[in-house]
Protein backbone atom coordinates (compact mmCIF):
# COMPACT_ATOMS: atom_id res chain seq x y z
CA UNK A 1 0.00 0.00 0.00
CA UNK A 2 1.12 3.50 -0.71
CA UNK A 3 1.99 5.97 2.06
CA UNK A 4 -1.21 7.30 3.56
CA UNK A 5 -2.72 10.68 2.93
CA UNK A 6 -4.18 10.29 6.35
CA UNK A 7 -2.47 8.88 9.46
CA UNK A 8 -3.96 9.19 13.12
CA UNK A 9 -3.20 7.25 16.40
CA UNK A 10 -4.33 7.26 19.92
CA UNK A 11 -6.62 10.32 19.78
CA UNK A 12 -8.74 11.76 22.01
CA UNK A 13 -11.36 14.71 21.14
CA UNK A 14 -13.02 16.83 23.40
CA UNK A 15 -15.61 19.40 23.33
CA UNK A 16 -15.52 22.72 24.13
CA UNK A 17 -17.09 21.99 27.59
CA UNK A 18 -14.72 18.87 28.40
CA UNK A 19 -17.03 15.61 27.20
CA UNK A 20 -14.40 13.32 25.77
CA UNK A 21 -16.29 12.82 22.03
CA UNK A 22 -13.71 9.84 21.05
CA UNK A 23 -11.56 7.49 22.76
CA UNK A 24 -8.28 6.34 21.45
CA UNK A 25 -8.76 6.50 17.36
CA UNK A 26 -6.78 4.86 14.69
CA UNK A 27 -7.61 5.64 11.40
CA UNK A 28 -5.85 5.89 8.00
CA UNK A 29 -6.48 7.05 4.53
CA UNK A 30 -4.94 5.70 1.24
CA UNK A 31 -4.60 7.44 -2.08
CA UNK A 32 -6.61 5.76 -4.90
CA UNK A 33 -9.50 4.63 -2.57
CA UNK A 34 -13.00 5.42 -1.33
CA UNK A 35 -13.44 4.78 2.48
CA UNK A 36 -16.15 5.00 4.33
CA UNK A 37 -17.16 5.48 7.42
CA UNK A 38 -20.47 4.08 8.80
CA UNK A 39 -21.82 3.95 12.67
CA UNK A 40 -24.84 5.02 14.45
CA UNK A 41 -25.76 8.91 14.93
CA UNK A 42 -23.50 10.16 16.98
CA UNK A 43 -20.74 7.46 16.21
CA UNK A 44 -18.35 10.20 15.30
CA UNK A 45 -18.17 9.98 11.85
CA UNK A 46 -18.39 13.70 11.11
CA UNK A 47 -16.65 15.45 13.88
CA UNK A 48 -13.19 12.70 12.26
CA UNK A 49 -13.77 14.08 9.07
CA UNK A 50 -14.39 17.93 9.68
CA UNK A 51 -11.58 17.59 12.28
CA UNK A 52 -8.83 16.59 9.89
CA UNK A 53 -8.75 19.86 8.65
CA UNK A 54 -8.84 21.79 11.58
CA UNK A 55 -12.68 22.28 10.54
CA UNK A 56 -14.26 22.11 13.94
CA UNK A 57 -13.78 25.65 15.02
CA UNK A 58 -12.28 27.06 18.63
CA UNK A 59 -12.29 25.42 21.72
CA UNK A 60 -12.29 21.95 20.90
CA UNK A 61 -9.29 20.21 22.54
CA UNK A 62 -7.20 16.93 21.00
CA UNK A 63 -4.65 14.95 22.12
CA UNK A 64 -3.19 12.12 20.21
CA UNK A 65 0.47 10.48 19.83
CA UNK A 66 0.41 10.90 16.23
CA UNK A 67 -1.46 12.97 13.55
CA UNK A 68 -0.49 13.29 9.73
CA UNK A 69 -2.76 14.43 7.37
CA UNK A 70 -0.52 15.72 3.71
CA UNK A 71 2.36 15.31 5.65
CA UNK A 72 1.12 18.19 8.10
CA UNK A 73 0.00 18.15 11.83
CA UNK A 74 -3.15 19.41 13.14
CA UNK A 75 -1.64 23.02 14.23
CA UNK A 76 -1.23 23.29 10.46
CA UNK A 77 -4.50 23.04 9.15
CA UNK A 78 -5.91 24.77 12.48
CA UNK A 79 -3.85 27.87 11.00
CA UNK A 80 -3.45 30.39 8.15
CA UNK A 81 -1.35 27.61 6.20
CA UNK A 82 -3.82 24.91 6.85
CA UNK A 83 -6.52 27.81 5.14
CA UNK A 84 -4.92 28.77 2.46
CA UNK A 85 -4.81 24.66 1.18
CA UNK A 86 -8.61 24.21 2.52
CA UNK A 87 -10.65 23.71 -0.93
CA UNK A 88 -7.45 23.62 -2.98
CA UNK A 89 -5.76 19.91 -1.37
CA UNK A 90 -9.25 19.13 0.11
CA UNK A 91 -12.92 19.98 -0.73
CA UNK A 92 -15.87 19.01 1.47
CA UNK A 93 -19.27 17.82 -0.31
CA UNK A 94 -21.35 18.92 2.90
CA UNK A 95 -24.11 17.15 4.11
CA UNK A 96 -26.46 20.49 4.17
CA UNK A 97 -25.23 22.12 0.82
CA UNK A 98 -26.60 25.16 2.52
CA UNK A 99 -23.40 25.40 4.47
CA UNK A 100 -21.29 25.85 1.43
CA UNK A 101 -23.32 29.01 -0.52
CA UNK A 102 -23.51 32.39 0.70
CA UNK A 103 -27.54 32.89 0.35
CA UNK A 104 -27.36 36.39 -0.94
CA UNK A 105 -24.48 36.26 -3.36
CA UNK A 106 -24.60 34.79 -6.84
CA UNK A 107 -24.25 31.73 -7.74
CA UNK A 108 -21.78 32.47 -10.55
CA UNK A 109 -19.70 34.53 -8.65
CA UNK A 110 -19.38 31.78 -5.90
CA UNK A 111 -18.25 29.55 -8.25
CA UNK A 112 -15.96 31.81 -10.05
CA UNK A 113 -14.07 32.66 -7.18
CA UNK A 114 -13.94 29.10 -5.82
CA UNK A 115 -11.52 28.58 -9.09
CA UNK A 116 -9.93 32.10 -8.56
CA UNK A 117 -9.50 32.37 -4.95
CA UNK A 118 -9.79 28.44 -3.85
CA UNK A 119 -8.02 26.65 -6.55
CA UNK A 120 -6.07 29.22 -8.33
CA UNK A 121 -7.21 28.53 -11.34
CA UNK A 122 -10.03 29.10 -14.02
CA UNK A 123 -12.93 26.75 -15.45
CA UNK A 124 -14.33 28.19 -19.06
CA UNK A 125 -18.52 28.38 -17.81
CA UNK A 126 -19.73 26.21 -20.34
CA UNK A 127 -17.66 23.25 -19.05
CA UNK A 128 -19.30 24.14 -15.84
CA UNK A 129 -23.24 23.84 -17.35
CA UNK A 130 -22.37 21.09 -19.73
CA UNK A 131 -21.25 19.29 -15.94
CA UNK A 132 -24.95 20.80 -14.22
CA UNK A 133 -26.93 19.49 -17.22
CA UNK A 134 -25.38 16.26 -17.24
CA UNK A 135 -26.34 16.46 -13.55
CA UNK A 136 -29.72 16.96 -14.17
CA UNK A 137 -29.60 20.60 -13.50
CA UNK A 138 -32.71 22.25 -15.70
CA UNK A 139 -31.87 25.41 -17.03
CA UNK A 140 -28.36 25.74 -16.09
CA UNK A 141 -27.85 29.31 -16.92
CA UNK A 142 -30.75 30.77 -15.21
CA UNK A 143 -29.32 28.61 -12.05
CA UNK A 144 -25.90 30.48 -12.82
CA UNK A 145 -27.28 33.43 -12.31
CA UNK A 146 -29.47 32.88 -9.57
CA UNK A 147 -28.54 34.21 -6.03
CA UNK A 148 -27.87 30.53 -3.80
CA UNK A 149 -30.97 31.35 -1.86
CA UNK A 150 -32.93 31.26 -5.42
CA UNK A 151 -32.15 27.59 -5.81
CA UNK A 152 -33.09 24.01 -4.29
CA UNK A 153 -31.29 22.27 -1.69
CA UNK A 154 -30.95 19.21 -4.82
CA UNK A 155 -29.54 21.96 -7.10
CA UNK A 156 -27.16 23.15 -4.43
CA UNK A 157 -26.01 19.48 -3.71
CA UNK A 158 -25.32 19.28 -7.36
CA UNK A 159 -23.69 22.05 -7.87
CA UNK A 160 -21.26 21.04 -4.83
CA UNK A 161 -20.58 17.73 -6.33
CA UNK A 162 -19.90 19.18 -9.51
CA UNK A 163 -17.00 21.09 -7.78
CA UNK A 164 -15.80 18.30 -6.35
CA UNK A 165 -15.46 16.73 -9.95
CA UNK A 166 -14.08 19.74 -11.66
CA UNK A 167 -11.36 20.09 -8.96
CA UNK A 168 -7.63 18.69 -8.98
CA UNK A 169 -7.81 17.70 -5.19
CA UNK A 170 -6.08 14.94 -3.00
CA UNK A 171 -8.66 14.73 -0.24
CA UNK A 172 -12.30 14.53 -0.92
CA UNK A 173 -15.07 14.59 2.00
CA UNK A 174 -18.68 13.67 0.94
CA UNK A 175 -20.79 13.52 3.67
CA UNK A 176 -24.11 11.86 2.80
CA UNK A 177 -23.11 13.17 -0.60
CA UNK A 178 -26.57 11.99 -2.53
CA UNK A 179 -29.66 11.97 0.11
CA UNK A 180 -31.10 15.24 -2.10
CA UNK A 181 -30.72 13.55 -5.66
CA UNK A 182 -33.06 11.46 -7.29
CA UNK A 183 -32.24 7.94 -8.79
CA UNK A 184 -30.77 8.67 -11.65
CA UNK A 185 -28.64 11.53 -11.08
CA UNK A 186 -27.56 9.51 -7.57
CA UNK A 187 -26.43 6.69 -10.08
CA UNK A 188 -24.70 9.06 -12.42
CA UNK A 189 -22.67 11.00 -9.59
CA UNK A 190 -21.20 7.62 -7.83
CA UNK A 191 -20.08 6.62 -11.09
CA UNK A 192 -18.39 9.78 -11.85
CA UNK A 193 -16.43 9.97 -8.00
CA UNK A 194 -15.45 6.09 -8.94
CA UNK A 195 -14.17 7.23 -12.42
CA UNK A 196 -12.38 10.17 -11.12
CA UNK A 197 -10.57 7.87 -7.93
CA UNK A 198 -10.04 5.35 -10.74
CA UNK A 199 -7.75 8.44 -12.61
CA UNK A 200 -6.08 10.03 -9.95
CA UNK A 201 -4.54 9.08 -6.29
CA UNK A 202 -6.91 11.09 -5.00
CA UNK A 203 -8.43 9.68 -1.37
CA UNK A 204 -12.42 9.91 -0.83
CA UNK A 205 -13.83 9.95 2.91
CA UNK A 206 -17.28 8.68 1.86
CA UNK A 207 -19.61 8.97 5.01
CA UNK A 208 -23.16 7.60 4.29
CA UNK A 209 -26.35 5.23 6.35
CA UNK A 210 -26.61 3.72 3.32
CA UNK A 211 -24.80 0.37 3.26
CA UNK A 212 -26.30 -0.32 -0.46
CA UNK A 213 -24.53 2.86 -1.90
CA UNK A 214 -21.50 1.94 0.37
CA UNK A 215 -21.06 -1.65 -0.68
CA UNK A 216 -21.03 -0.19 -4.39
CA UNK A 217 -18.78 2.60 -4.19
CA UNK A 218 -16.43 2.32 -1.49
CA UNK A 219 -13.34 -0.04 -1.35
CA UNK A 220 -12.43 0.20 1.98
CA UNK A 221 -14.58 0.80 5.61
CA UNK A 222 -14.60 1.71 8.30
CA UNK A 223 -17.34 1.05 11.10
CA UNK A 224 -17.25 3.18 14.38
CA UNK A 225 -19.04 3.36 17.49
CA UNK A 226 -19.13 5.64 20.17
CA UNK A 227 -16.07 7.65 19.08
CA UNK A 228 -13.80 4.89 18.41
CA UNK A 229 -12.71 2.97 15.06
CA UNK A 230 -13.93 -0.94 15.66
CA UNK A 231 -12.84 -2.03 12.35
CA UNK A 232 -11.37 -1.18 8.95
CA UNK A 233 -11.49 -3.56 6.13
CA UNK A 234 -11.11 -3.85 2.15
CA UNK A 235 -14.56 -4.69 0.24
CA UNK A 236 -14.71 -6.90 -2.19
CA UNK A 237 -17.09 -8.33 -3.97
CA UNK A 238 -19.04 -5.62 -3.42
CA UNK A 239 -19.89 -7.20 0.07
CA UNK A 240 -18.98 -5.89 3.17
CA UNK A 241 -17.68 -8.52 5.92
CA UNK A 242 -17.08 -7.27 9.36
CA UNK A 243 -15.11 -9.60 11.68
CA UNK A 244 -16.04 -7.94 14.85
CA UNK A 245 -19.39 -8.77 16.98
CA UNK A 246 -20.24 -4.85 16.80
CA UNK A 247 -19.77 -5.08 12.60
CA UNK A 248 -21.89 -8.01 12.37
CA UNK A 249 -24.43 -6.94 14.08
CA UNK A 250 -24.60 -3.80 12.41
CA UNK A 251 -24.47 -5.50 8.93
CA UNK A 252 -27.55 -7.52 10.05
CA UNK A 253 -29.28 -5.23 11.15
CA UNK A 254 -28.97 -2.92 8.29
CA UNK A 255 -32.30 -2.65 7.24
CA UNK A 256 -32.93 -0.62 10.86
CA UNK A 257 -29.77 1.26 9.99
CA UNK A 258 -30.93 3.10 7.14
N1 LIG B 1 -20.87 21.18 17.98
C1 LIG B 1 -20.94 20.19 18.86
N2 LIG B 1 -20.96 20.44 20.19
C2 LIG B 1 -21.02 19.43 21.10
N3 LIG B 1 -21.04 18.12 20.78
C3 LIG B 1 -21.03 17.81 19.47
C4 LIG B 1 -20.97 18.81 18.44
N4 LIG B 1 -20.95 18.19 17.23
C5 LIG B 1 -21.00 16.86 17.49
N5 LIG B 1 -21.05 16.64 18.82
C6 LIG B 1 -21.12 15.33 19.48
O1 LIG B 1 -20.04 14.54 19.01
C7 LIG B 1 -20.44 13.18 18.86
C8 LIG B 1 -20.07 12.70 17.47
O2 LIG B 1 -20.81 13.47 16.53
P1 LIG B 1 -20.64 13.29 14.95
O3 LIG B 1 -21.36 14.45 14.32
O4 LIG B 1 -19.22 13.09 14.64
O5 LIG B 1 -21.46 11.93 14.72
P2 LIG B 1 -21.89 11.24 13.35
O6 LIG B 1 -21.46 9.83 13.47
O7 LIG B 1 -21.39 12.03 12.20
O8 LIG B 1 -23.48 11.35 13.46
P3 LIG B 1 -24.59 11.50 12.30
O9 LIG B 1 -24.59 10.19 11.57
O10 LIG B 1 -25.84 11.73 13.08
O11 LIG B 1 -24.21 12.69 11.45
C9 LIG B 1 -21.94 13.12 19.16
O12 LIG B 1 -22.10 12.66 20.49
C10 LIG B 1 -22.37 14.56 19.06
O13 LIG B 1 -23.44 14.83 19.95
Amino acid sequence: MSNPLVSIRSANLFTPNGTRIWKDLNWDLFSSEIHALIGESGSGKTTLAYSLFGLLGEGWKYDFSHWDVLGHDLSYWSGPFGEELRGRSIFLVPQNPNLAFHPYRKIKDQVIDFFRLGLRSSKDPREILELWEEMGITRPEEKWNSYANGLSGGEKQRICLSLALLGDYRILVLDEPTTGLDANTEKWALRAIRRKVEESDLGVIFISHDLRIVESMASRITIMKEGSTIESFPIKDRKIEPTTEYGKELEKARRFFL
